[in-house]
């Protein structure tokens, strides 16, 4: 099961709620951000251009809960498990037209990933009072590095980050730990002194690989309930975020 794609559920909100294990008494010099589904709401974005390449093939559209089922291991899986579900190709990437797919995918997403993008509630806020407050912030995507530079320009939070490491800066991806370790080592901060705030398994296991602390934000995209992703900590969204982020990251600033 999938959630949420509309307001939260009553029950939802109560899962997230439960006790957790990363203490107030923590402190962070740095917060690295996940993008697809903790900063970005991108899923209706990717299931224009999915849908798009789709009519001219003439398969049926996706809805955005199948894609958002999708998301969170980069661009070619994400083509890999759209197209499986149309069933073109194996669902994978090492089916012969995989290839092909990832670059029509790649010309067209490229050309503009930000109309029906949105920033979720308060999350430009967010990274605008830590950086504010001397917080060192970075950014840790499996997008390519294209789109997301373009959607961090759009959105205004480019100039707010001190590291951005995509999908494809790197030979790894998340949930291999290097492209976590890379950002906070551009972040010039270790381990023990950042937090990593992401929405999805990939991200946890990601952090844990890492040595990283790790919360989520239940707004995101992942299946099943938030507190099976084994985080140390989860919230809603960026409006109970941000006053634990002001205790635990106040910045030298402040
Ligand atoms: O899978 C993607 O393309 C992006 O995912 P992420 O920003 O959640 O890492």
């Amino acid at each position: 099961m999938l959630f949420p794609l509309s307001p939260p559920s009553p029950d939802h909100v109560r899962l997230s709620l439960r006790p957790l294990t990363l203490s107030d008494e923590a402190r962070f010099r740095a917060v690295i951000f996940d993008l697809d589904g903790t900063l970005l709401h991108s899923v209706p974005s990717l299931t224009r251009v999915l849908n798009a390449l789709f009519a001219e093939e003439g398969l049926a559209p996706l809805d955005e809960a199948q894609v958002c089922a999708m998301v969170g291991e980069g661009a070619g899986l994400l083509v890999a498990r759209a197209y499986g579900a149309r069933a073109v190709g194996s669902g994978t990437p090492e089916d012969p037209g995989h290839s092909g797919r990832v670059a029509r995918f790649m010309a067209c997403y490229g050309a503009d990933p930000v109309s029906g993008a949105t920033l979720y509630p308060g999350a430009a806020e967010t990274l605008q009072h830590m950086a504010g407050r001397g917080v060192r912030l970075g950014l840790c995507t499996n997008k390519p590095e294209g789109p997301t530079r373009a959607l961090l320009e759009a959105f205004a939070l480019a100039p707010l980050l001190g590291a951005v490491i995509a999908g494809d800066t790197l030979p790894w991806r998340k949930p291999d730990p290097r492209p976590l370790l890379a950002t906070l080592e551009r972040l010039d901060v270790p381990p023990g002194e950042v937090l990593f705030v992401g929405d999805s398994a990939i991200d946890v296991a990601c952090a844990r690989n890492a040595g990283v602390p790790v919360v989520v934000l239940a707004h995101g995209y992942r299946q099943g309930p938030v507190e099976a992703l084994g985080a140390d900590r989860a919230f809603q969204g960026f409006d109970d975020l941000m006053p634990w982020l002001a205790k635990v990251a106040p910045g030298d600033r402040a």
